[in-house]
């Protein structure tokens, strides 16, 4: 029996919650959200499908779920330029919502944004051990690095470190050719706007992150081992403590199995230290 929690079930987390429902991947679905009449079209909506899927708005569920995917809180519109804008908002949020992981011991998806702050807050606040505390940004950053390389007749294994945002580390070192450094800036600047080209259009990104996120959760259910970027609470790993910032990171049944340590080049070292320095910095903020 798998049960898979989502609070906060609006743009990103309904659609994870119906995905899984459409691939089977949760025999019960723990739903949670702040606004009771949208939460209960939500229900309905997925109890529509007829499928075989237990359904709770019990919040009280939440804490025996094997995974939960955290997606709660205020997203981007084109008036907050960057992710790091959203902490304010979303703090009460995440600080209200931690109260309901009170006795959770499954693996945390943090997906609200600022991600990389709030994976460290909800670590924090819950006390889950910092493996199962997992944040989701850099498959789909990394999927958009990709774009972008293919465009420029690039190839190579597109992987982002670093921050899910603006302090966002392709490496590009791992490429089969070098790349200099100006285009790199360009290939940097493209990443950092990519996303909002989707919210000015359609008010949300919805179906690239809701993929990488099903395909996240199929991993930890099914332990492939497989080693993709994630947010991860750092001590000591690339020289950073007391954050959690994009780095690979070998999943597996129980959430991170290992932080791998690649050899970064000189451009990346430093922009993963900028990341780390600029993350760090609003965690000391948010966390006492
Ligand atoms: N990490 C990523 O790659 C990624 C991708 C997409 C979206 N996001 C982030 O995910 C978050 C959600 O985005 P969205 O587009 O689904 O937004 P949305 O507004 O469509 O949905 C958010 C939901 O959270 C609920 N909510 C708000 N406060 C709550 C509370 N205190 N308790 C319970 N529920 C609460 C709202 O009622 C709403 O249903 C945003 O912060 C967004 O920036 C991150
Ligand atoms: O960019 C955003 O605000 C949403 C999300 O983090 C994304 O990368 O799609």
């Amino acid at each position: 029996m798998t049960r898979l929690a989502v609070m906060g079930v609006g743009r990103i987390g309904g659609e994870v919650a119906s995905l899984a429902t459409l691939m089977g991947l949760a025999d019960e679905l723990v739903l949670y959200d702040q606004d009771p009449t949208f939460l209960r079209a939500q229900v309905l909506d997925i109890s529509h499908t007829g499928l075989p899927v237990f359904l709770s708005t019990d919040p009280s569920d939440i804490k025996d779920a094997d995974i939960c995917v955290f997606a709660a809180g205020l997203p981007r519109n084109p008036d907050i330029k960057t992710r790091a804008d959203l902490l304010a908002a979303n703090l009460p949020v995440v600080r209200a919502c931690a109260g309901l992981l009170d006795g959770f011991s499954g693996i945390l998806v943090t997906v609200t944004n600022p991600m990389d702050i709030n994976n460290y807050l909800l670590h924090r606040l819950t006390g889950l051990p910092r493996e199962r505390c997992i944040g989701f940004g850099g498959q789909l950053d990394s999927a958009r690095f990709a774009l972008a390389l293919h465009r420029r007749g690039l190839n190579g294994p597109a992987a982002v470190l670093g921050e899910h945002g603006e302090h966002q580390v392709p490496v590009f070192s791992r490429l089969k050719r070098p790349i200099e450094e100006n285009l790199r800036l360009e290939i940097l600047q493209e990443l950092q706007g990519s996303s909002m080209d989707v919210i000015k259009g359609k008010g949300g990104t919805v179906f690239g992150p809701a993929y990488h996120i099903i395909t996240l959760l199929k991993m930890l259910l099914s332990g492939t081992k497989e080693t993709i970027p994630c947010s991860a609470v750092l001590k000591g790993e690339y020289q950073l403590s007391d954050c959690s910032l994009g780095v690979p990171a070998r999943i597996g049944t129980d959430g991170i199995r290992e932080i791998v340590t690649w050899d970064l080049d000189r451009w990346e070292q430093e922009k993963m230290a900028d990341a780390g320095a600029f993350v760090r910095n609003l965690c000391r903020t948010v966390v006492p």
